[in-house]
């Protein structure tokens, strides 16, 4: 049984699109990350997910259950939302602690060594917060209660690189611990790093899903070329070629592909610099949208 279950998933907000049709399956243990631009439909698959919003079509689960219908499987869940809201008058440890109160543990300590690792300060008004340190509370409302699920939707913003540091440890032990991970981002760098699979999303469809590791498998090379003399425009206009960038004497492009085919339109071009690299993901990412186009 999958954690995470997608099937068809569309929802609409009035006539404007939300998400359409998206497929998506998490399994135990597994860091899955959710990567798209502003706007692609992150935030709104997982509140549809969540049973937070209502879908217009098809179904998901967690657990293999849906959280409209059995809500009582949110126990199982640490969930950070994208933006966090809280009632300002509140000091810190008791918000923490009223979240406690919904599960059947004590979560004292827990939420006093969470505090201590995100440099978080217990006894502070909400009120007298900044954006990170709002941030930080989520973070550890979300792990308090050692969920089964962590489900993050764009976690780092407003943390500095080093509570983003420590953030992803966090998450990396409460994974080893067994946690399985839903981690949405428009950071490629972050998924890269925390992330096994990986589903790319534009505007409101999923348009790949895939391993990081095949992902970033030797099949795809990244050319740059300088040339003596200006390059024809259409030199490089052949199969598997994506991402042209021509400048006068200097090209580059993304190729997948008969190589051998490739190295003879180079050889074409009369070189004066040659670099052939295997693409970062940002790279492949952008061959992915700029083909979907
Ligand atoms: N409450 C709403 N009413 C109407 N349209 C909405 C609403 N919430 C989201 N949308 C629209 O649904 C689409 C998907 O938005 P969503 O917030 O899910 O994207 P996202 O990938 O999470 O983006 P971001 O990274 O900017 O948060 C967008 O076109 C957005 O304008």
């Amino acid at each position: 049984m999958s954690v995470i279950e997608v099937k068809n998933l569309t929802k609409k907000y009035g006539n404007s699109r939300g998400i359409t049709d998206v497929n998506l399956q998490v399994e135990e243990g597994e860091i899955f990350g959710f990567i798209g631009p502003n706007g692609a439909g992150k935030s709104t698959t997982i509140r549809t997910l969540l049973g937070l919003i209502y879908p217009t079509s098809g179904s998901a689960t967690l657990f293999g259950k849906s959280c409209i219908q059995h809500p009582e499987i949110r126990r199982e869940l640490g969930y950070l939302p994208s933006e966090v809201f809280y009632y300002d008058g509140m000091r810190v440890i008791d918000l923490l602690n009223y979240s406690a109160s919904f599960y059947k543990k004590d979560c004292t300590k827990r939420i006093k060594e969470l505090a201590e690792r995100m440099d978080l300060d217990l006894k502070k008004k909400i009120d007298d917060l900044s954006f990170g340190n709002k941030k930080k509370v989520g973070i550890v409302q979300g792990l308090l209660h050692e969920p089964k699920l962590i489900i993050l939707d764009e976690p780092t913003s407003g943390l500095d690189p080093l509570m983003q540091q420590t953030f992803f440890e966090l998450v990396a032990e409460e994974n080893r611990k067994g946690a399985t991970v839903f981690f949405s981002s428009h950071i490629l760098s972050e998924v890269q790093k925390m992330c096994s699979r990986v589903a790319f999303i534009k505007e409101g469809r999923i348009i790949k899903q895939e391993k990081i590791s095949d992902l970033q498998d030797n099949s795809y090379k990244k050319v740059s070329l300088e040339a003596k003399f200006a390059i024809d425009p259409t030199a490089f206009q052949m199969d598997g070629v994506s991402n042209l960038e021509l400048k006068s004497s200097a090209a580059s492009f993304i190729f997948k592909g008969n190589l051998n085919a490739m190295m003879q339109r180079i050889a074409e071009v009369e070189l004066t610099n040659i670099s052939i690299v295997e693409p970062d993901l940002e790279e492949i990412f952008m061959h992915y949208y700029v083909k979907e186009e």
